[in-house]
């Protein structure tokens, strides 16, 4: 499931070109592979209304129309903008007329059950034209099921700016794979339900879905000879007077995701509330002068995370530096997320901000860190050397190496205090029990949304508390072992 802007759609519609597949077969392609996605919602006794555009985004309404037509649909095409002016729209017109099949003119007194949206695909400029809008406007006085080809008219290919009067589809068939702003703010919300049309093109893109074929296939099942050396001897540095339950609430999903050794660096106090809830760890209790001073050299831990209910400090800060030097696989979150540099070493530093602690760092509003959610997370892992994961629906993990990924379980559910200190945690487990960086960080993602989806299908979604992951992961994690 691959994520291709606007910019490599066209590069590969040319490089398919210079290779003898032509735009006119592959608009051919997209056609007639629409036709056999959006079948299945009709039915022949529906009053079905095509409006395609001048573009090539048209051009496959025209396509889709004359299979439709030939399949005994009713279908009305039109073209509120004029008729197409790309060949290859033209060709494909020229084709269907001579099919004998006739284009309509708007009658705004018919009315329709389904409208295909084909106006504007990713060569669209916004904002709309007034022509547009005085036409999508009667659209939606229709109050048929729309589809949208590839996206739906009105919202940005690449960013997640909507058009005050964009299209809102119930059903979005994508072309190739995902655009961008399917997983962006507010334009996600523009889709409806999304299919991706294959149109024979390969597949090639930095950006993809993780996909629950990609945890199955990434999970590491444990050798029987294994001991608790192999996974890990983790320091979680965490939790304070105000805020013990992050620090338990991170330690106990890592002890449940997997690592073999845990010590939480807390307050005396938290340590009280963390004992019996994770009986399985260890504390200390050092200031975090005493922690640069002398524990890493005696304890030779092999991970750390750090940040979870803590308030940044200037002290804190001088831990950072002294953990970032370790060269050992580091997590900061919470009140570890600051401003910094990182070194460019071969130990993953992961950094965990949600949208407000992104936009901090950033200096930018959220709603701009919404819009860009994927660019701006994955220029930020690649300037910096480190992995973000920039938290939200649909959350966005972005690599130094400029790859990244698009995680599309979870629900609102998580929308609690607790859910990003039990992510915590289990990253720090799962970084130690996989070999490959990128599935032990996305494997870590996936499954803390499954943990959610699962709560949903049984449970009401107000009643999600964090401290429920720990009772949820075994049986999740079950299902993705192999036989
Ligand atoms: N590889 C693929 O995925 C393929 C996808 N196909 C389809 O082609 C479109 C992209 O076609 P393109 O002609 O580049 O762009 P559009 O159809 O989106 O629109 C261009 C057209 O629209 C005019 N325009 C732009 N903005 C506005 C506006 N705000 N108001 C009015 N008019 C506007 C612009 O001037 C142009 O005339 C892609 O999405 C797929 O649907 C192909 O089938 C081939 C392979
Ligand atoms: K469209």
């Amino acid at each position: 499931m691959y994520i291709y802007t606007s910019e490599q759609i066209k590069a590969a519609d040319q490089l398919a070109e210079k290779r003898g597949m032509s735009t006119f077969s592959l608009m051919e392609n997209a056609g007639c592979g629409l036709y056999h996605a959006i079948c299945p919602y009709l039915s022949t006794n529906q009053k079905l209304l095509i409006a395609s555009g001048k573009g090539n985004n048209g051009g496959d309404g025209i396509v889709l129309a004359r299979y439709l037509k030939m399949a005994g649909f009713e279908v009305d095409l039109i073209f509120p903008l004029g008729e197409p002016k790309t060949g290859v729209a033209k060709q494909h017109l020229h084709y269907y007329e001579q099919c004998g099949f006739p284009v309509e003119e708007w009658n705004p007194n018919q009315t329709y059950d389904v409208i295909v949206d084909a106006l504007l695909g990713v060569g669209a400029i916004l904002p709309l034209q007034e022509s547009l809008v005085e036409w999508i406007k009667w659209m939606k006085s229709m109050k048929a099921t729309i589809i949208s080809i590839d996206v739906p008219t009105g919202i940005s290919s690449n960013s997640g700016v909507v058009d005050q009067n964009a299209i809102k589809a119930d059903y979005t068939f994508s072309l190739h794979g995902y655009k961008p702003s399917r997983f962006l703010f507010p334009s996600s919300h523009f889709y409806g339900q999304v299919e991706v049309v294959d149109i024979g093109l390969p597949q090639k893109s930095n950006w993809r879905v993780w996909t629950e074929k990609d945890v199955q296939k990434s999970w590491v099942k444990r050798e029987t000879n294994a001991h608790k050396g192999l996974f890990g001897t983790g320091l979680l540095i965490a939790g304070s007077h105000e805020m013990p339950g992050s620090a338990a609430l991170a330690a106990s999903s890592a002890m449940r995701f997997g690592i073999g050794k845990l010590t939480v660096n807390t307050t005396q106090h938290a340590s009280a509330i963390i004992g019996p809830i994770v009986p399985e760890v260890t504390f200390l209790y050092h200031t975090y002068e005493e922690l640069v001073r002398s524990e890493w050299k005696n304890r030779r831990f092999t991970c750390a995370a750090i940040g979870p209910g803590l308030d940044p400090t200037d002290d804190l800060e001088k831990l950072v530096t002294y953990l970032l030097k370790q060269n050992v696989p580091l997590i900061l979150d919470a009140g570890a997320i600051q401003s910094r540099s990182y070194p460019r070493g071969e130990k993953p530093i992961i950094l965990t901000p949600h949208p407000g602690e992104f936009s901090r760092l950033l200096q930018l509003s959220t709603k701009e860190i919404q819009e860009n959610r994927i660019e701006l997370a994955s220029e930020y892992a690649v300037t910096h050397h480190v992995i973000l994961i920039l938290k939200g629906e649909y959350t966005v993990i972005a690599f130094p190496d400029g790859t990244g990924y698009i995680n599309t379980t979870g629900n609102a559910s998580l929308a609690k205090g607790g859910s990003g200190d039990a992510l915590t945690g289990m990253l720090l487990a799962s970084i130690e029990g996989n070999d490959c960086v990128k599935a032990a960080v996305l494997n870590a993602v996936y499954i803390h949304g499954v943990c959610s989806d699962e709560w949903v299908r049984k449970y009401s979604e107000h009643t999600f508390v964090s401290s429920d992951f720990s009772s949820l992961l075994p049986m999740i994690c079950k299902s993705f072992e192999k036989e």
